[in-house]
């Protein structure tokens, strides 16, 4: 069982309308999506593309329905574009975070990650980065990290198909060159079983340098078809590679036992993309809780 007092449960908002193909529940708004959030149990979300810029508008429409912001995703580019060009957007972005009362960030380096080419087969032509890449990555990191930490948040990093850091030599060649103190993990079973990886033994071996978990579960055979058809990363959404904890094959027993031995403290985040007009996102997201309420506690 997982501890009440410390582990908190969210969702996000991808699963009403997706902000990397915005025709997937473009009919879904933003006080629909917060209500049935609220509705299925939820108490966090991230941000989603049709949420207020306003803070204020933004806090008062999720104080009515008690959801409070965990998380947003952000797309560095410090590999391919000079550092500052980052850190002024990283800035921005945590300024909001932080007026939204949010201590995570979620980051993920988007340098010639093919995660939103439609035409691309998410299997092959992944960019592989070099020593000085590599460098270039961690070190940026590493300054982001402390600004972060000096507003009082956290700079997760996003482990993810189709960009740079998505096999498990990559991830663990990450952890080892961040600095332990500045830059932690964001855990996302989802891609983790997609690209063939145990998320049970990544968990294992970061989980007290994880501070913000994503549950995704994926359904096998959908992930061979998107490698035997050569699908993109968004092809794969589209045709039900993710959905909801315990609708797929992913076996969340010992991910949530390691959490649970390692007394966790955070955020664990429903974030199950798939096409709301095959997939009901108010059910579905009901069906993730029912699931995570039986085999948690929570
Ligand atoms: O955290 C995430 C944010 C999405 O935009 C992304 O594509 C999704 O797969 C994910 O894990
Ligand atoms: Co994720």
């Amino acid at each position: 069982m997982l501890d009440k007092s410390k582990v908190r449960l969210g969702i996000a908002p991808i699963a009403w309308t997706n902000d990397d193909m915005p025709d997937l529940g473009k009919e879904n708004t933003f006080e629909q999506c917060v209500s049935e959030m609220a509705l299925a149990g939820f108490t966090g979300s991230e941000v989603g593309g049709k949420y207020p810029a306003d803070t204020e508008v933004l806090k008062r429409a999720l104080n009515l329905r008690g959801i409070q912001i965990c998380n947003q995703w952000f797309s560095s580019f410090l590999i391919s574009r000079p550092y500052e060009e980052t850190e002024k957007e990283f800035i921005k972005a945590t300024d909001f975070l932080k007026e939204m009362g949010a201590k995570v960030i979620g980051v993920s380096e988007q340098s010639y990650s093919i995660q939103g080419k439609m035409e691309q087969p998410v299997w092959e032509g992944k960019y592989v980065m070099d020593d000085r890449e590599w460098k270039l990555l961690a070190e940026g990191l590493n300054k982001l990290g402390k600004i972060a930490k000096d507003k009082g948040m956290t700079l997760t990093f996003h482990h993810h198909m189709g960009t740079v850091v998505q096999t498990e030599e990559e991830i663990d060649r990450f952890m080892e060159m961040v600095d332990p103190e500045l830059v932690f993990l964001l855990f996302d079973s989802g891609h983790l079983s997609f690209a063939g990886i145990d998320p049970e033994n990544v968990l294992k071996k970061y989980v007290n340098r994880v501070r913000h978990v994503h549950l995704k579960d994926i359904r096998r055979e959908m992930v061979e078809k998107s490698r035997n058809e050569r699908w993109s990363f968004l092809k794969g959404v589209r045709e039900g590679v993710f959905t909801v904890p315990g609708d797929g094959d992913v076996d969340f027993a010992p991910i949530f036992k390691i959490l649970e031995e390692a007394g966790y403290e955070g955020w664990v985040v429903v974030e199950a993309e798939q096409d709301p007009a095959k997939a009901n996102p108010l059910e579905y997201a009901k069906k993730a809780r029912a699931y995570i309420a039986e085999k948690t506690g929570l």
